[in-house]
């Protein structure tokens, strides 16, 4: 188990600045998630990490030492991408055991290390085969593999679930939550997947245009977010932003806004008034739109709900979980 640390790390390209100074310590062990929007810096960030990407200024330091100038090879991380890049001509025992047997590792060991990754992600009946006899989610298991057999000290993953179908993203992602408590190892995820960021980060690091908007524990975001980014980029559907003039209600003197999750809406005899524009049906919930004053909102309600596009209802904030925002999107 390593710490990660990056100290006022900063990347550019050309006369575009991508990573305007990022600091952030990982704990050893902790499981850590980028989020933000396309283009935030993410994968970005974390090919600095790995080396793969220059940074022109700040450190990096891995276990305590800087890394800065060592070769990617040399920083004992292993990398999981989105593209499985496993080799088509070796079977999943010899993709598995390749980093070891280059290391110099002798035939016992390389087999030994590859049998324990095997069991632990269930691929000891495929070993033999080779990449192209395999599914999606067997070859993302096998890329994963690879990367266990190195017991690296620092392990990132770059969207490793994305080319994978909804059923198959949840099961790998308990497999990967499994993996990391087994292992107890640093990780390090790279996500646009709101799901697998709540489920699996120990903490969420929260990227927007390269700067770190907010880092904490998922519930922490979820229920305090420091601004209005964080409090529209965590949470699905997004959460709804009203300007206090269209509420008709007390607000705190400074508030410009008022953030309320769709879950916390609820329709009610009198209140905001609004129309229903659109209703989503999911069986264990119902998703109402309606178009208030103050802007489209999404109401969750639990459970089937039958109710006509057009009709006018009203739409009531709890005020426990009211989130104000003043007029910079500082949460108060
Ligand atoms: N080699 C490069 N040359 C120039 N600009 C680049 C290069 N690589 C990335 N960028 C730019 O840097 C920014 C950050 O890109 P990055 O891939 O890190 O974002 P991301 O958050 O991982 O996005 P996504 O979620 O879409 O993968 C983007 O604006 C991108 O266009």
């Amino acid at each position: 188990m390593h710490t990660l640390e990056l100290r006022n790390l900063r990347k550019t390209f050309g006369s575009v600045e991508v990573i305007p100074g990022a600091s952030l310590s990982v704990e050893p062990g902790e499981f850590c998630v980028f989020v933000g929007p396309s283009g935030c810096g993410k994968s970005t960030l974390l090919r600095m990490i790995a080396g793969l990407e220059p940074s022109d200024s700040g450190d990096i330091l891995i276990g305590g030492a800087r890394v800065n100038d060592l070769e990617p090879s040399k920083r004992e991380i292993a990398m999981v991408f989105q593209s499985y890049a496993l080799y088509p001509h070796l079977s999943v025992a010899g993709n598995m055991g390749l980093a070891l047997k280059q290391a110099g590792k002798s035939k016992a060991e390389v087999t030994a290390a590859v049998n324990r990754a095997a069991e632990m992600l269930a691929l000891g009946p495929l070993l033999e085969r080779r990449p192209a006899e395999l599914s999606g989610g067997q070859r993302q298991r096998v890329a994963i593999g690879r990367a266990i057999v190195r017991t690296p000290k620092l392990f990132l993953f770059d969207e490793p679930l994305s080319n994978l179908d909804a059923a198959l993203r949840g099961q790998t992602r308990l497999e990967l939550a499994k993996l990391h408590r087994e292992l107890g190892a640093t990780m390090v995820y790279v996500t646009h997947d709101q799901v697998e960021a709540m489920t699996l980060a120990d903490r969420i690091v929260v990227l927007n245009a390269g700067r770190i908007e907010q880092v904490g524990a998922p519930m922490e975001l979820y229920n305090r977010p420091a601004n209005r980014f964080v409090a529209g980029f965590i949470g699905s559907p997004k959460m709804n932003f009203l300007p206090v003039a269209t509420l008709g209600g007390s607000a705190p003197a400074t508030a410009s806004e008022l953030g309320i999750r769709p879950e916390h809406l609820a329709i009610t005899e009198s209140g905001i008034p609004a129309r229903v524009t659109h209703v989503e049906r999911l069986g264990h919930e119902t998703i109402v739109y309606a178009e208030t004053s103050g802007g489209l909102v999404s109401v969750r309600l639990i459970g089937e709900h039958d109710l006509p596009v057009e009709q006018g209802i009203h739409l009531t904030p709890d005020p426990a979980h009211s989130h104000w925002f003043d007029s910079a999107g500082k949460r108060l």
